[in-house]
């Protein structure tokens, strides 16, 4: 009897890299999105009355159904509809999302237009206009966060076996290079004319639909993988169905929990301080919103350059549990930087380089370890119940830290909209509690370690085996 070994689309290098680049682009535009208005928090102030609250509120929204249960479901759908699907529904919901958030914080809106009368009549405090944004926000938020489990689970597939981790890394990449485009691209677009916070939520909103089309694309590629592994499974290896059941798994696993509290501890510290970094350097130098997200934006170079090359090292040498550690007393240091010395450019730079490497080691090491963990054919939910758990704290913490801010900060607001001179906030505050963040990621990553060094889950060894 002679056996024929089909080879398969993912066995070409060239077109498990284009599948990459297809839907590592849509997370591109996706993450161009998420931090559009962090450069602006300044000029939402004076010119749609965001205070500090309200713009913690907005960066909390994007996750508000998330925890509500809507990721669940996400990791439930992509492992029952497979990465085609889950993407498709993902892409879509990112641009209907950003339209809402566009229509909200548009002039039309803000000067009476249609539903204006009906988001000013509840939580008087907020104004309309954040209300919308927020709802937007929301609605991309599911979008983003199930595009972001769907690429993970298409990762593993078209890549277990080869370079996983550094399809990974470079996945993140991109998505850093696009959070580099959009704090350089957004306050340029916001100042051309007269400054206007709608026009680069306009610009990013049209690029997402790019998003969408080179998702498209990944799905031919990915219709033809399955045709070819499904004749694989008919010859002998059929694949287990998600069963909802096994969701208990996921939640009664020491391990997979200790690494999801990780997790969440480590990026509460990140993504809700992206949100406010660019007006703490602005307040703590004394500088434009536009200068201060210059010297923002090489905090996710350094991640985008790093974060392939560690992802390639976790491949081939292993060290895990060591990196997420080093990542955990990098941005302790960073945030304690921010809140305890007294800043100068030189300094700022330091801190944000400090902060690169960090956000380089973690991802690297935390997402390729998931499968360490986890069997496959759970993997799309263990992702799931991870960005779930992470899901609250990013929603929580801005929120927080916008409130803190407020607090600690009396009257500033208020100076602020007033355009006195020289107004800016003190973030003593809001960077201990992310340093407080860092101590406990640290704490947990020195568990993990000790778990793996005594149960052997294989997190300090290479994925690629000899
Ligand atoms: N929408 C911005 C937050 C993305 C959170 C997402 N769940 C995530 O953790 N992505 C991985 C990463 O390192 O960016």
């Amino acid at each position: 009897m002679t056996e024929t070994i089909q080879r398969k689309i993912n066995d070409s290098a060239f077109a498990r890299w284009t599948a990459l680049v297809l839907i590592a682009s849509t997370m591109f535009f996706g993450y161009m999105f998420v931090d559009v208005l962090s450069p602006l928090k300044n000029l939402l102030e004076t010119s749609r009355g965001w205070n500090s609250t309200v713009f913690g509120l907005y960066g909390g929204s994007e996750f508000i159904l998330n925890v509500c249960g809507f990721l669940i479901v996400a990791g439930i759908i992509l492992d029952k509809m497979g990465v085609r699907f889950t993407g498709l529904l993902s892409a879509s919901l990112m641009v209907a999302g950003a339209a809402v958030k566009t229509y909200g914080i548009s002039e039309y809106f803000c000067q009476g237009g249609f539903g204006f009368e009906f988001f000013s009549s509840f939580l008087t405090d907020i104004p309309a206009s954040a209300k919308l944004a927020c709802l937007g926000f929301m609605i991309f938020g599911c979008g983003t966060e199930m595009a972001g489990i769907t690429v993970s689970k298409a990762i593993v597939k078209w890549f277990t076996g080869k370079e996983m981790a550094l399809a990974m890394g470079l996945e993140m990449a991109i998505a850093r290079l696009g959070v580099f485009a959009v704090f350089s691209l957004s306050p340029w677009v916001a100042e051309l004319g007269s400054p206007s916070v709608v026009r680069p939520v306009a610009v990013v909103g049209v690029l997402l639909c790019i998003g969408l089309l080179t998702f498209l694309v990944f799905t031919v590629m990915d219709r033809k993988l399955d045709r070819q592994t499904g004749a694989a499974a008919a010859a002998g290896e059929p694949e287990e169905q998600f069963k909802v059941s096994d969701l208990r798994r996921l939640f009664t696993s020491g391990t997979f929990l200790t690494v999801a509290a990780l997790c969440v501890l480590y990026y509460s510290a990140i993504f809700p301080f992206q949100r406010f970094a660019t007006d703490m350097l602005q307040s703590n130098l004394g500088i434009t919103a536009k200068q201060a997200s210059d010297i923002f934006r090489w905090f996710p170079i350094g991640a985008m350059v790093l974060t392939p090359l560690l992802g390639s090292y976790l491949d081939h040498r292993g060290k895990g549990a060591t990196m997420l550690l080093l990542g955990a007393i990098l941005m302790t240091a960073c945030h304690l930087i921010f809140a305890l010395v007294p800043l100068t450019p030189l300094i700022a730079y330091s801190a944000i380089i400090l902060l690169g490497i960090s956000f380089s080691l973690v991802p690297a090491a935390l997402w390729p370890s998931v499968p360490k963990l986890i069997e496959n054919r759970l993997l799309g939910s263990a992702y799931a119940v991870i960005f779930w758990i992470q899901n609250i704290g990013l929603m929580a913490f801005p929120i927080i830290i916008g409130w803190s801010l407020n607090v600690s900060n009396p009257g500033v607001a208020e100076q602020i909209k007033e355009g006195v001179e020289g107004a800016a906030y003190n973030y003593t505050v809001p960077m201990l509690i992310f340093s407080c963040l860092g101590i406990a990621a640290f704490l947990l990553g020195l568990w993990l370690k000790a778990q793996d060094r005594s149960k052997g889950y294989g997190l300090e060894l290479p994925n690629i085996k000899k």
